[in-house]
């Protein structure tokens, strides 16, 4: 089974401005779940829309393939780039459905690579689109608003919408930049578990950029972090020591870390894949 997705040797400036991504080469494989952290400006979102096409490597011999296919060479689009943009359901922060419009439009509009331009143009989707979109948002618990315009939806159940939009679409690989940054904490863990459910239950792949690392001890299995345009650390969140997380945010990164660390008494905090320094210890009784 190839890589899902492969950055090989990518560097990216903008125009004479500074680098912003630096050698990076990463290898992401089916039915990971992955967190990309890093100080802000480190270039996480530049990484992801590099990935999903919406920006391109510098000229060189930087290369992206994503499913086995190469997308990106040499600082240009290749054809396989439109072919597989049906297979990625990209996440952002804001501005993920269309207000005026349904919720249940804005779902079905994952369905649009599938069918036939007109159709799609008139709004003309399948009964078999709809019942898929509907089911889709079931998934997402989300359901009852589904008649609901876009506008009168919270943050949280926009990202939520927008994820039933990736499952409609029948992504195989989600690529999320800051869903959560501006949710609150509960409908911050909403949106990371359910991207977590469909991680696990329909073996989708998530690379999810994060602010707060809490959520990706809890969520993720593996973390990639960017210093400065380059990968710092790549490996299992357990791994990840106090000393990379200094390493990624400075002194203000120690805190984040005792932020999640679990509360006395009040169960865990940071769960899930934490590292054991962050893991309540065991008392024997
Ligand atoms: N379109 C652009 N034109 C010029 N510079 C850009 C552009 N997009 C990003 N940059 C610069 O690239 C660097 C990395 O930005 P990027 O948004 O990728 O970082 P980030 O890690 O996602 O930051 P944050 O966590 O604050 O969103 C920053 O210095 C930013 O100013």
């Amino acid at each position: 089974m190839p890589n899902i997705v492969e950055v090989k040797s990518v560097n990216k400036r903008f125009g004479r401005g500074p680098v912003v991504l630096n050698d990076i080469n990463l290898a992401i494989e089916e039915g990971e779940m992955v967190a990309l952290i890093g100080a802000s400006g480190s270039g996480k979102s530049t990484l992801i829309r590099t990935i999903c096409g919406l920006e391109t490597a510098d000229t060189g011999v930087g290369r992206i393939s994503l499913f086995g296919q190469v997308t990106q060479s040499g600082g240009k689009r290749l054809p396989a780039q439109r072919q597989l943009r049906s297979q990625v359901g990209v996440i952002f922060q804001q501005f993920n459905l269309v207000t005026r419009l349904s919720l249940l439009t804005n779902v079905l509009v994952g369905r649009l690579g599938r069918i036939p331009k007109w159709r799609g143009l008139l709004g003309l989707f399948p009964r078999s689109d709809r019942i898929t979109a509907l089911k889709a948002l079931e998934r997402v618990g989300m359901a009852d608003k589904a008649r609901q315009r876009a506008s009168t939806l919270s943050g949280g159940q926009q990202q939520r919408g927008a994820i039933a939009r990736a499952l409609t679409q029948e992504a195989r690989l989600i690529l999320a930049d800051e869903p959560i940054a501006s949710l609150d904490p509960a409908s911050a863990e909403r949106v990371m578990e359910t991207l977590g459910t469909i991680n696990k239950e329909d073996g989708v792949t998530v690379i999810v950029s994060l602010h707060q690392i809490d959520h990706a001890f809890k969520h993720c299995d593996r973390i990639i972090a960017l210093k400065d345009g380059a990968v710092a650390y790549d490996g299992t969140t357990e791994g990840i020591s106090p000393e990379n997380i200094a390493n990624l945010y400075g002194v203000e990164g120690l805190d984040l870390v005792k932020d999640a660390r679990p509360k006395d008494g009040d169960g865990a905090s940071a769960e899930g894949h934490a590292p054991s320094y962050l893991k309540p210890v065991a008392v024997a009784s």
